[in-house]
């Protein structure tokens, strides 16, 4: 399981969109089984996320889990809307640190428990997204027996695998005529169109292949030659798919195979190992700041709920000098706030909801802060839990760099960043700021893209507590987060700001 060394952007952002509840629509969209364009967002996201594996290459170790789809989907075998429309639910979710690739990935695991509510896949983080598009090397339905093989084994499944995968795979969604004219679909009713009439990840596709009661088109379609489904479930005279017609073990094999394909990835690409939900979290709201003589401190400690009435204290150290009492200068939390919704795979891990005990400290100037950690007490006279991020403290690794909420604007009129350095030498800022881009244009897919900004002068804020203050050019439109740099007195700095505001601001 990932260990969550607090600042760890990666862990951080996936670990959120995973659990927390509309952090994210990769954890949210495909819930119930929504329906889209004749199929449901479920069976699209998952499609989706095989065409994306696809283009690995075993033997080169290229492609896989990649997010090239954004550069293939246009091509006749992506074919549907589904594929445009799946890309534009993940394009909001990226930041500097996590691409879409991840939250396609994501996607795949919510879409299995969105229409069925499990089995749950583990979720592994850090892909990294391509910059092209790769080989045109999805399968199509028309293509012989070998040639599907050959895929495969190409993508890294085997015969017996191939057979279980499209069968995992086959049992969400439908196969809809005028998405892909291929099939020629005139035995088959017209609207919606799933396999065996069913929605949901169940084995129907299996039973109902094995008893000769499917209307799946890939095997009884008149179109003899894009009964893909019937030669591939047939290619071991149905051994694999008689295996298969038991649920638990459907469910296994699909989980375990779902899993494998998430995780296929180029061989320089490593991923993190299974992101759970952490026990103790420190929010993305985490802000320090010069103000009227000291500096402001604003974090949250989040906590999974557990039925205790916890207390939360939070201590720090001096960055130098003496301040603190030897155990610290410590604070209450001024706000708790209980009942943060968990996504459905928290509640599937157990985890009903979070609460969060977020602090307002006012930190001595002089002698700043260097690192921080938490008590929580469970009020029933047993000794309180230390949180100090698995013994290594919370460390700020500076505070030569800030961002200033305070200082900065956001009104309709623009947005402006404000940070201040700990320096009156003149200080080149930049912010290296990730967009989703317009919808429409060249691209109807609104993708991330990076851009940097830079940074003036404040004349709006004079100096003050030892800052020299700078502000940002207009924030572009669609920011959704950015990573501040700046060389102070010859050491580089950076200063990764997830967020805009805090609790406390
Ligand atoms: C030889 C391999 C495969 C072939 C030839 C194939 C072919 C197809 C075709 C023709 C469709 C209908 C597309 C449409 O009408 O929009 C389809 C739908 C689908 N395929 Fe496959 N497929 C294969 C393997 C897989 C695998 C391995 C998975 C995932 C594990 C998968 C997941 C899906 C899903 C979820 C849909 C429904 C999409 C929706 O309803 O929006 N397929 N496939």
């Amino acid at each position: 399981v990932a260990v969550f060394h607090w600042p760890d952007p990666m862990l951080d952002t996936l670990e959120d969109s995973l659990y927390v509840n509309h952090f994210s629509p990769a954890s949210t969209f495909a819930l119930n089984c929504t329906a889209r364009d004749n199929s449901t967002i479920a069976a699209q996201w998952l499609r989706l996320a095989y065409h994306d594996m696809a283009t690995h290459n075993a033997t080169t170790g290229l492609g896989g889990m990649d997010g090239s789809i954004a550069f293939e989907y246009t091509r006749a075998q992506n074919i549907g809307p589904g594929m445009a429309e799946s890309l534009i639910d993940f394009a909001v979710s990226p930041n500097q640190y996590v691409g879409m690739s991840d939250f396609i990935a994501m996607g795949a695991v919510n879409a299995v428990i969105g229409c069925g509510g499990g089995p749950v896949i583990p979720f592994r983080g850090g892909r990294k997204d391509a910059t092209e598009a790769g080989p045109a090397t999805v399968p199509e339905p028309q293509q012989d027996l070998a040639s599907h093989i050959d895929s495969f084994k190409d993508q890294g499944f085997n015969e017996t695998e191939m057979i279980s995968l499209v069968a995992c795979g086959h049992s969400f969604g439908g196969v809809r005529k005028v998405d892909f004219p291929l099939i020629v679909t005139e035995d088959v009713p017209t609207g919606i169109q799933t396999f065996a009439s069913k929605i949901g990840f169940d084995n129907t596709v299996v039973t109902e292949y094995l008893s000769g009661s499917t209307e799946n088109v890939l095997v009884v379609g008149s179109n003899v030659s894009t009964r893909s489904d019937l030669r591939i479930f047939s290619s071991d005279n149905n051994a694999t798919m008689q295996r298969l017609a038991s649920l638990d073990t459907f469910n296994q094999v699909c989980a375990d195979l779902i899993g494998r394909m998430i995780d296929t990835v180029p061989s320089d690409v490593q991923l993190t190992e299974p992101i759970e939900p952490f026990d103790y979290k420190v929010t993305l709201d985490t802000m320090l700041f010069p103000q009227g003589g000291s500096l402001a401190f604003l974090t949250t400690l989040r906590i999974i709920e557990n039925g205790k009435n916890q207390t939360v204290t939070l201590f720090w150290k001096e960055r130098t000098g003496t301040f603190c009492p030897s155990e610290g200068c410590s604070i209450s939390a001024f706000h708790v706030n209980t009942g943060v919704e968990a996504s459905l795979l928290a509640t599937l891990k157990g985890v009903q909801s979070f609460n969060q005990h977020s602090f307002n400290a006012s930190i001595d100037l002089a002698t700043s802060i260097s690192h921080f950690w938490f008590e929580v007490g469970n009020n029933d006279g047993s000794a309180p839990i230390i949180v100090d991020n698995h013994g290594t403290n919370f460390t700020i690794d500076q505070d030569v760099l800030i961002f200033d909420p305070r200082r900065s604007s956001f009104t309709i009129a623009g947005e402006f960043m404000v940070v201040g350095v700990k320096t009156s030498s003149p200080v080149d800022v930049t912010a290296f700021v990730t967009t989703t881009g317009p919808i429409g244009g060249v691209n109807p897919i609104p993708m991330p893209s990076n851009t940097t900004i830079s940074f003036t002068l404040d004349s709006a804020h004079p100096p003050a507590d030892g800052y020299t203050f700078y502000t940002s050019d207009r924030l572009p439109n669609r920011y959704s987060s950015s990573t501040l740099h700046a060389t102070i007195d010859g050491q580089a700095y950076s200063l990764w700001v997830p967020t805009l505001s805090a609790l406390g601001v």
